[in-house]
């Protein structure tokens, strides 16, 4: 394997060396194919003059560009909307990479990891660092499989803006809804771009219509598509009455044209487009009282008269107030539209100073960042991708992380090119780093500069906070981090080769869950297993893949669960005494709590005092006693599944004096279980949103099939030459669903799954569950 190939001898003074990062082989052949095809792996790169002028850009100038010149932003999308073939034209029209990768080939920068490449599915982010036209643009890949809504999520909160990919001839899919509310969520500008306008079925009208319907959200048609489908040849650019048109000869797509619509050439367009720019620019006047007043005074007899720069600044205010999304179009396969879409991002997405982050005001100039994601290099250790909000992060500086209440240095800073990454002196607000050298952080964490900076944060966030009377801990709000991590649904053992592995296991696994978190890892406390809890079976086995390929680990996974919960349907006491001497010490508890059942949707219990239980005693207690109704609620009476929706309340509590908190815990935690044991118990299984498209044709035996395997079927929609099937299926009769329904639909359709809610199982259904697992059949 090569690795942390060297680019020496680099001449700008300010950088001392170029790295090809690469994580493994096939990586550097990735890269080197398009950084220099000629050139021998493993060879010297000093000897090659112009590598560097050819192929990164104006390295000085990427170097903290002003901060009004930055746009942090992501693609989201359904999967397969085409992010990853769009990603790949935007490297390669901004000079980064030399040749066009192909998702169908396996053959992208983006993709990186092994696994993606194979599945043709963007599984990680990965973070790439490009000019355009005088501008930085930081683009995070965000995925598209439901089972990684998590990454989706946690990249969003560093983004300052976004393109929302779809596939022009489905328009708004399940997924695209599910996305494009995080986004609501994190209030993050957006625009859309209507991708595979090439395909057939492809309808510009429709998908526009699909926004408006499905996202509630108002389109601005900033363009028109030339043609449609097999003849789509180029865009109308709405706002400055342009048509673009890419040369038919160019299989780049790196030439085209841009020339003015003219009465003489193209009156229908004209016709057509005129008609669009007004209806734009009373759109944007409805949303924008200042555009309205510039248009009402000065050019309300002749919109024509209108400078595009003025539109253009409207549409930008509109879209940062989130009041419209503009919407453009074009076919990243087939090499149209891309260029203008990046134009688009610098005109309309914001800059990280437009951006209203309320915590930037605790730290003013100290630095504040947010690790957004983690990745391990064999060679180098974690690498920590940051977003910097305030301050400076240099090479060998001293960071304090928040979360993890730890301080550790930075070795290397580098720019997070997709293959190569760049060593630079430092790095400014409003920018996406690499580190080098962070061991204790993990995804999610916030990075300021001491914990002192830290502190004065927190004073701050607290005095502003009693300004404006708030209730909350205001000091919690210093903290960046806070991405709600959703319970995983599936659970499965996991083996090492031999004992002897179980410590590499372990650090594997420790390695992977900092890089992702909503990957959850216990030990069965019956038999001493390691069990892997995660979001789907995706996701499971992608985690078993990483171990083989990443740690050279052949693990065994048990058969894959459903990971249920149970409750309890009345209000039961227990109570129970331990009395254990140990050595010369007597450890003596009396408790007697109340299990009852709330309405919480939760597994974290709701925990309550008798009033007659004293403060003094609590004092000393209350910790180990809510430890131990915490374990005791992880594990419920029926199948050890966390029990949900329950509330416990100590009633009563006597300690021997010099008892342990570790035997305090033990008798609360055995006196919850008792209680929980004598209520009256059903069990709760995940139901999953389930969205199926298939072809007209293959309606039948998909529904045929959903209704043996419990799906309540809400809703059937057309859409165009398909069916959309909208119901809720229990996940347990949707194991493997993947592989039955390509068969069903020779490979036509697609389906996207997301947890619901937990769901009471009917008392037959339980018992068949509970029978199968006492092995009764
Ligand atoms: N006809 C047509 N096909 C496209 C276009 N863009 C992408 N595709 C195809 O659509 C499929 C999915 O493309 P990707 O770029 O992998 O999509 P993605 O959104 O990154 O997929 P995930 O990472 O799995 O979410 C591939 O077979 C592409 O070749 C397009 O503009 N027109």
């Amino acid at each position: 394997m090569l690795s942390n190939l060297r680019i020496c001898a680099v001449s700008h003074q300010t950088i001392s060396s170029v790295h090809i990062n690469n994580i493994c082989c096939y990586k550097v052949r990735a890269s080197l194919k398009r950084l220099k095809p000629h050139v021998p792996l493993g060879r010297n790169y000093s000897s090659l003059p112009g590598l560097i002028g050819n192929d990164i850009k104006s390295l000085h100038s990427i170097i903290n560009p002003p901060i009004a010149k930055i746009r942090n932003i992501g693609i989201m999308a359904h999967i397969d909307a085409g992010k990853t073939t769009t990603t790949e034209r935007i490297l390669y029209y901004s000079g980064y990479t030399r040749s066009l990768g192909d998702v169908d080939d396996g053959d992208t920068v983006t993709d990186f990891m092994a696994q993606e490449r194979e599945r043709g599915i963007t599984i990680q982010s990965a973070a790439v660092t490009f000019d355009w036209k005088g501008y930085r643009v930081n683009l995070i890949d965000t995925p598209g499989h439901v089972d990684f809504t998590l990454e989706v999520e946690r990249c969003l909160r560093v983004l300052d803006g976004a393109v929302a990919i779809f596939d022009a001839s489905a328009g708004v899919e399940a997924q695209t809804l599910t996305v494009w509310r995080q986004a609501d969520k994190h209030n993050i500008p957006r625009i859309c771009f209507l991708n595979k306008m090439d395909k057939t079925g492809a309808s510009f009208k429709y998908a526009v219509e699909s926004i408006r319907e499905k996202l509630k959200a108002k389109p601005l048609l900033l363009q028109l598509p030339i043609g449609e489908a097999k003849t789509f040849k180029g865009v109308v650019d709405v706002v400055t009455k342009e048509k673009l048109l890419w040369n038919s000869n160019s299989n780049d797509g790196k030439d085209f044209e841009r020339k003015p619509l003219l009465e003489m050439s193209d009156p229908e367009l004209l016709k057509e487009t005129t008609e669009a720019r007004n209806a734009l620019i009373e759109q944007v006047a409805d949303l924008d009282d200042e555009f309205a007043d510039l248009v009402l005074e000065e050019f309300s007899e002749n919109f024509d008269l209108l400078p595009a720069e003025k539109l253009q600044t409207a549409i930008h205010r509109v879209t940062l107030a989130q009041t419209a999304v503009p919407v453009l179009c074009g076919s990243a396969l087939k090499n149209k539209g891309i260029q203008p879409l990046l134009d688009a991002v610098t005109v309309y997405l914001p800059s990280p100073e437009e951006r209203n982050y309320e915590f930037l005001q605790w730290y003013k100039d100290d630095l504040c960042a947010l690790a957004f994601k983690v990745l391990h290099d064999k060679q180098r250790g974690p690498l920590v991708f940051m977003r910097i909000y305030s301050g400076t992060i240099k090479p060998q500086l001293a960071i304090h992380n928040v979360n993890g209440n730890c301080t550790e240095r930075i070795s290397r800073l580098l720019l997070p090119f997709a293959d190569q990454h760049v060593e630079i002196p430092s790095l400014t607000a409003g920018n996406i780093a690499l580190t080098v050298g962070l061991k204790h952080t993990a995804t999610g964490d916030t990075i300021v500069s001491s914990k002192s900076s830290a502190l004065a944060a927190a004073r701050r966030a607290e005095r502003e906070g009693e300004k404006k009377h708030r209730q909350n801990n205001e000091a919690e709000r210093v903290l960046l981090a806070g991405v709600e991590i959703p319970e995983p649904v599936f659970f499965c053992t996991i083996e090492p080769p031999s004992v002897s592995k179980q410590p590499d296991l372990e650090h594997a696994l420790k390695c992977l869950q900092r890089e992702d978190p909503s990957l959850k890892v216990r030990l069965d406390p019956d038999s001493g297993q390691t069990v892997l809890c995660g979001m789907g079976e995706l996701h499971i086995e992608i985690i078993h893949d990483r171990i083989k390929r990443e740690y050279g680990l052949e693990t065994y996974l048990g058969p894959l669960q459903v990971a249920y919960r149970e409750t309890i349907l009345n209000s039961v006491r227990a109570t129970d005494t331990l009395d254990r001497t140990l050595g010369d010490k007597r450890h003596l508890v009396t408790v007697e709590v109340e299990a009852r059942p709330t309405e919480t949707s939760s597994v974290t219990p709701v925990i309550e005092y008798a009033e007659s239980i004293s403060e003094g005693l609590l004092k000393v207690s209350k910790e180990a006693i809510e430890s131990g109704i915490h374990s005791a609620c992880l594990q419920g009476p029926l199948l050890g599944s966390p029990v949900q929706d329950v509330a416990i309340t100590v009633y009563s509590l006597t300690i021997h004096p010099g008892t342990s908190t570790t035997m305090i815990s033990a008798c609360v935690s055995r006196c919850v279980q008792k209680a929980l044991k004598k209520a009256d118990k059903q069990v709760l299984e995940p139901l999953m949103n389930l969205e199926v498209t298939v072809a007209r044709d293959y309606l039948s035996p998909v529904l045929a099939d959903l209704a043996q395997r419990r799906g309540n079927i809400q809703e059937i929609q057309t859409r165009q030459d398909n069916k959309v099937v909208i119901g809720f299926v229990p996940l347990a009769d949707i194991m493997g669903y993947s592989t039955v329904l390509r068969t069903l639909t020779s490979g036509s359709a697609t389906f996207a799954l997301e947890l619901s809610t937990y769901q009471a199982m009917n008392s037959q259904d339980q018992n068949t569950l509970l029978n199968r697992r006492s092995g009764l059949t």
